[in-house]
């Protein structure tokens, strides 16, 4: 018997490893699906609720939908159930969806809308939370939730009015007189001419909200030049971003494909963007593949893949030729994987559906010429909390409070208030965002109300397992730990076992977190196996300032760090093991 030919992995257990290809109909079953999904969720139903006190997480009453009344507009309704479930989740300590993904997802009606009444209300939510509760509206009818009360009482006290009349506005509207003289008792007694104004923004809201937008050029499709010329056209100015913005957009100085825009700037319906010719993508998020710097025609593996960002990423700067076999867990994320690759034209991404550390990449023939790998594995992603805005959320309410306007010598940075209706503060127009997914920030999005509209949004949701950093108790904090605890080891397995492809040049480590375990701590756990493998820390970017935590790790210097306030990006860590003698 002759000898037995190596199958290879790609065909034989790996059924789903398979090219790209786009996948429309499974994308547009998976948004009926979510249709009919949020259907259920926003229509009344059942018989009423017995009613519950006024609390941070009363969001039950909507939850169980069998007794709540909601809230006639679709956007109000959405906005309600969104905080229902972010109030709850923070109140518990509980990881959940993110604000974007509740108010952005492919479920969501007029998106935009809802994401920004959403931001609003939270933002207002101690002076609603107040005028409320003193007001008695909640005692009236046990079918009002508050969290309906909270979202109507924005609108009728700071939004656009209730204009959609069912029983929820009906009893909102009932109660206006008292709900209008506690607010403004409120406001004489803080001493404020604007009610908006006895609110204090936090630090965090006001670093949000200084972020310079970023958007990656996809060179796949376009190269910068062209994008740039694109860009400051006059005759091509959106109804989103103004000739002058077009002016304003700049080139990063560490990151060639990087596109950095003022602040305020939405580029979400740009048509650029629309065509997957920009990538909303945070320039934290857009460092890992500059660090790998693969090379048109190898072989690169990105472990833990979905939704893509960095693999479309790689894919570019490999300019399509080559290969990149992209893995993830997650078969939802890996859909999400397929539909990105398709939409950037990076049909050199092979998506493979498997449990990376069960891929045998020392032994398989797939992999034996594989140079580049990215390891970008599931994290805290405590980097991104100001992308997610946590900082609207009562747990991270240590600076925000009702009645508690800026002190006259405050250094308060400016609000930016311009009027009811708008949302142009806290998670307001300078507030960046998404994705995820990837990484939350990997999106970035100006709320403000705008025209309603059904269309989908390319924002990715968080991974299920990401954490919000909490502490309020030491068993919220044990329990925290050990959650740091169960990431980083598996981070270190997945390092550890990307080290062992026979042909590998360069490994990227990355994660979206500012914890030390999940960063410096796992590459002084794998640089001893790393090195006996004949592999060392190099620096990809030697004119970056911030660097590893000094004395963490022998090499820490070599280690890129950016912070979340500092740097205008989002928290991010990586590291780069390259195989000695080739440097
Ligand atoms: C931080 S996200 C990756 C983001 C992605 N690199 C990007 O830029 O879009 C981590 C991913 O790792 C995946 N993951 C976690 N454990 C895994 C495992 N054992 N094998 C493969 N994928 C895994 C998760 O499903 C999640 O999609």
């Amino acid at each position: 018997m002759g000898k037995k030919k190596p199958v290879s992995i790609l065909k034989r257990s790996i059924a789903t490893f398979e090219k790209v290809a786009p996948t429309q109909s499974g994308i547009s079953k998976r948004k009926k699906q979510a249709a009919s999904t949020d259907q259920a969720q926003v229509l009344p139903q059942g018989p009423p609720q017995k009613k519950q006190k006024a609390t941070g997480a009363s969001h039950a009453r909507d939850g169980r939908a069998s007794a709540s009344w909601y809230a006639a507009s679709v956007v109000d309704r959405q906005a309600a159930a969104a905080i229902a479930k972010l109030l709850h989740a923070d109140a518990t300590g509980t990881k959940g969806a993110s604000l974007k993904s509740l108010t952005l997802g492919p479920a969501i009606q007029a998106k935009k809308a809802t994401y920004a009444v959403t931001c609003e209300t939270l933002r207002m939510l101690p002076v609603l939370r107040s005028v409320v509760t003193s007001s008695g509206l909640l005692e009236h009818d046990p079918r009002l939730s508050q969290e309906t009360a909270f979202v109507l009482c924005y609108e009728l006290l700071f939004g656009e009015g209730l204009r959609q009349k069912g029983p929820a506005e009906r009893l909102v509207l009932s109660a206006r007189q008292a709900l209008e003289q506690q607010l403004a008792a409120m406001t004489a007694e803080a001493g404020v001419a604007d009610a908006r104004d006895l609110i204090r923004e936090s630090s965090q809201s006001a670093a949000a909200q200084q972020r310079p937008r970023s958007a990656r050029v996809n060179t796949l499709k376009m190269s910068v030049a062209e994008a740039l010329s694109w860009l400051r056209t006059p005759k091509r100015k959106t109804s989103t971003m103004s000739a002058d913005l077009g002016q304003q957009v700049t080139v990063d100085d560490l990151l060639p494909d990087v596109l950095l825009f003022p602040p305020a700037t939405d580029l979400h319906d740009h048509p650029l963007v629309k065509s997957s010719c920009l990538i909303l993508q945070s320039k934290a998020s857009c460092m890992p593949a500059h660090a790998l710097a693969p090379q048109p025609g190898w072989d690169v593996l990105d472990a833990c893949a979905a939704p893509g960002n960095k693999t479309t990423h790689l894919a570019a700067l490999m300019q399509g030729r080559g290969r990149v076999l992209a893995f993830d867990k997650d078969a939802r994320r890996l859909q999400r994987l397929k539909a990105n690759a398709a939409a950037t034209g990076a049909d050199c991404i092979a998506a493979c559906l498997a449990d990376f550390l069960q891929i045998p990449l020392a032994t398989s023939p797939d992999f034996r010429n594989v140079k580049g790998a990215l390891v970008d594995p599931s994290c805290s992603g405590s980097g991104t909390a100001l992308s997610r805005m946590d900082y609207l959320l009562p747990s991270h309410d240590t600076q925000r409070s009702a009645g508690c306007a800026p002190e006259p010598q405050s250094s308060a940075p400016e609000t930016g208030i311009t009027g009811a209706g708008q949302c142009a503060v806290a998670g307001g127009d300078r507030v960046p965002g998404l994705g995820k997914g990837g990484h939350s920030s990997d999106a970035q999005l100006v709320p403000h109300r705008g025209k309603e509209s059904t269309g989908e949004r390319k924002e990715e949701p968080p991974q299920a397992d990401q954490v919000h950093e909490k502490g309020s108790s030491s068993q919220g904090r044990r329990s925290e730990e050990d959650r740091l605890e169960r990431l980083a080891r598996f981070q270190e397995a997945a390092v550890r076992h990307a080290l062992t492809l026979p042909a590998l040049q360069r490994l990227v480590y990355s994660t979206c977190s500012v914890h030390e375990r999940e960063n410096e701590a796992v590459v002084a756990a794998v640089l001893p196996d790393a090195r006996k493998l004949g592999f060392d820390l190099v620096d990809p970017f030697p004119a970056w300032q911030r660097r590893g935590v000094p004395g963490s790790v022998e090499g820490a210097e070599k280690l890129v760090r950016t912070d979340a306030v500092e740097d205008g990006t989002d928290g991010f860590f990586l590291a780069v093991f390259q195989r000695k003698g080739l440097f």
